[in-house]
């Protein structure tokens, strides 16, 4: 199987995303995290921009010696020796020089004739070549050059020395149907290419930077050129994430691989877009929030019976922790009732269908429905219904400096029981004082509280996650004393246990 060489340029064609300017030391964190990442080269910035810029560079090649570092320079002496002073350090360098070739970009931007470009080219590759064995000559806007003058210049390059030949669709304007053809045709017609490597860098404009970095994979590149999250100049460039994943997921049809450590994908991802400032869309492929949801309830149902029906990539692959069932208008009856389960109840059916009837008119009022809708849903009709215990006195006193609490419950008989207990604090107290009372073993996994409102007469909120053979079970409880409050979700949790056992959920988050 091939390898694909891994040409990440977040740290200079990503930073050239308008608004973006990253310091030197979140440069060094990101090219950091980019050779974990497995990267195989890391393009860390263009030294001739400003002399903050050469220093980036410095510091990134004192902190990462395993990975190539490159740097880009106009086909210009200074350009290139500025390139010098950045990579002086660097374990395995890499000048990369860029020159357009395209009719517009001679004509308009260079002023040269097709003579001074070829001739620019090779001055700049054979001064470059002094200093670095490395290096990666790119015919900026190649998609919109003609192909005979293409042939000429890759051939020229060559000779001069480069060992990278980049074919670019700097403005994305190529459509995959013909950039496959574009690099068959190359090789054809230039032998020499066989002796380097050809590479391709693609930008978004039309939407088509990852489909047609995969066409030109398919015609045969050595290497491709991306970003994190596919930032960069005007609408961005190919996502290296988006390639690693086509690749690994459709090894049938390209038979090629990469470098690319996977599961630090989403780490990579969200560390890009914190320094860079620039959120990821939700919908983004592979890392967007929404990239391993699940809304709809033909969908939320195929994924709970079988997750390959529908997604091609585990989200654990790329370091995801779990895919998400999200409760919305389109949800069905075996999502809720995971849901259910999820929050420690167990419906019979018929009960299900009464809370799924519920859950569909509560839908309809609001954008999401979140846990809170859900257990008031199911508390008002069940919960309240099967409860057996119940608080119906209590009292804390504080003698000697010790906690005491008298607590009294009613069970199901309407019979009243009661106990008093020392503890240490009050919740302790009280849920031992429970626990003498009902008998029953168990272990309180989880407590937690939170005001449902601000003020001092704020409804305080308990949930209470027990623990019995394996099984969870949770209670709620709500009152504006938070004592009361958790009496009543210890309680509800200890009600639900006695009615049944519940297994939790597995495998899958829910938004809430
Ligand atoms: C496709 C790409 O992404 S290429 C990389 C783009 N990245 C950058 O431009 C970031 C860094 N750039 C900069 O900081 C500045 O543009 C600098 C320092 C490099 C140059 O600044 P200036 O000298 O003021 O020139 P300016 O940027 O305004 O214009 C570009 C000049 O370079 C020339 N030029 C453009 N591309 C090249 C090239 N590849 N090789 C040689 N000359 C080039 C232009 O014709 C123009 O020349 P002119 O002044 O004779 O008309
Ligand atoms: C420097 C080159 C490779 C570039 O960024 C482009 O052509 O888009
Ligand atoms: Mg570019």
């Amino acid at each position: 199987m091939r390898k694909i060489h891994m040409f990440d340029t977040t740290l200079r064609d990503g930073e050239q995303s308008p608004g973006v300017h990253l310091t030197t030391e979140e440069k060094v964190a990101i090219a950091i995290q980019l050779e974990k990442l497995g990267v195989d080269r890391i393009e860390a910035g263009f030294p001739a921009a400003s002399p903050g810029e050469i220093i980036n560079v410095q510091e990134i090649t004192k902190a990462v010696r395993n990975t190539s570092i490159a740097v880009l320079a106009r086909a210009h002496k200074k350009d290139i020796e500025a390139a010098i002073d950045a990579l002086r350090g660097a374990a395995t360098p890499c000048l990369h020089i860029v020159l357009a070739t395209s009719p517009i970009h001679r004509k308009y931007k260079l002023n040269m004739t097709k003579a001074q470009v070829i001739e620019t080219a090779e001055m700049a590759i054979k001064f470059g070549k002094n200093y670095f064995s490395e290096i990666e000559f790119s015919l900026e806007d190649a998609s919109r050059t003609e192909l005979d003058f293409m042939y000429e210049v890759v051939d020229h390059a060559i000779c001069a020395g480069a060992t990278v030949i980049n074919l670019p669709d700097t403005v994305g304007y190529a459509s995959p149907e013909t950039f496959g053809e574009m690099f068959r045709k190359v090789r054809e017609n230039v032998p020499r290419l066989d002796n380097v490597m050809l590479s391709t860098h693609c930008h978004n404009d039309l939407g088509m930077a990852t489909a047609n970095t995969m066409a030109a994979i398919y015609a045969g590149v050595d290497q491709i050129e991306g970003t994190i999250n596919g930032i960069g100049e005007r609408a961005g460039n190919t996502s290296i994430e988006e390639v690693a994943l086509t690749l690994e997921t459709r090894k049938d049809l390209y038979n090629a691989t990469s470098n690319i450590v996977l599961n630090e994908i989403y780490n990579t991802s969200k560390l890009v877009s914190q320094y860079t400032g620039i959120t990821v869309q939700p919908n983004k492929a592979i890392v967007g929030e929404n990239a391993f949801a699940h809304e709809s309830g033909i969908h939320q149902d195929g994924m709970l019976k079988e997750s390959s029906t529908y997604e091609i990539i585990k989200p654990e692959t790329v370091g995801v922790s779990s895919s998400t069932i999200v409760l919305g208008k389109h949800s069905g009856r075996h999502a809720l009732k995971k849901k259910i389960e999820h929050l420690g109840y167990n419906l019979t059916d018929e009960e299900l269908a009464h809370a799924f009837e519920k859950f569909k008119k509560v839908i309809d009022q609001k954008k999401y429905v979140v846990d809170d809708d859900i257990h008031t849903l199911i508390d008002e009709d069940y919960v309240n219904k099967n409860t057996r215990y119940e608080l119906s006195d209590l009292v804390i006193t504080y003698p000697n400096n010790t906690v005491e609490v008298m607590i009294e419950l009613s069970d199901e008989n309407r019979n009243h029981i009661k106990a008093t207990v020392k503890g240490n604090g009050v919740i302790d107290a009280l849920y031992s004082g429970i626990d003498e009372l009902i008998g029953i073993e168990f272990q309180l996994q989880d407590y937690s509280i939170r005001s449902k409102n601000i003020g001092k007469d704020a409804v305080g909120e308990v949930i209470v996650k027990i623990g019995k053979d394996n099984q969870t079970y949770s209670g709620r409880g709500m009152d504006t004393d938070i004592i009361k409050a958790s009496a009543k979700a210890y309680l509800t949790a200890i009600n639900t246990l006695i009615q049944d056992n519940v297994k939790q959920a597995d495998n899958f988050t829910f938004s809430n």
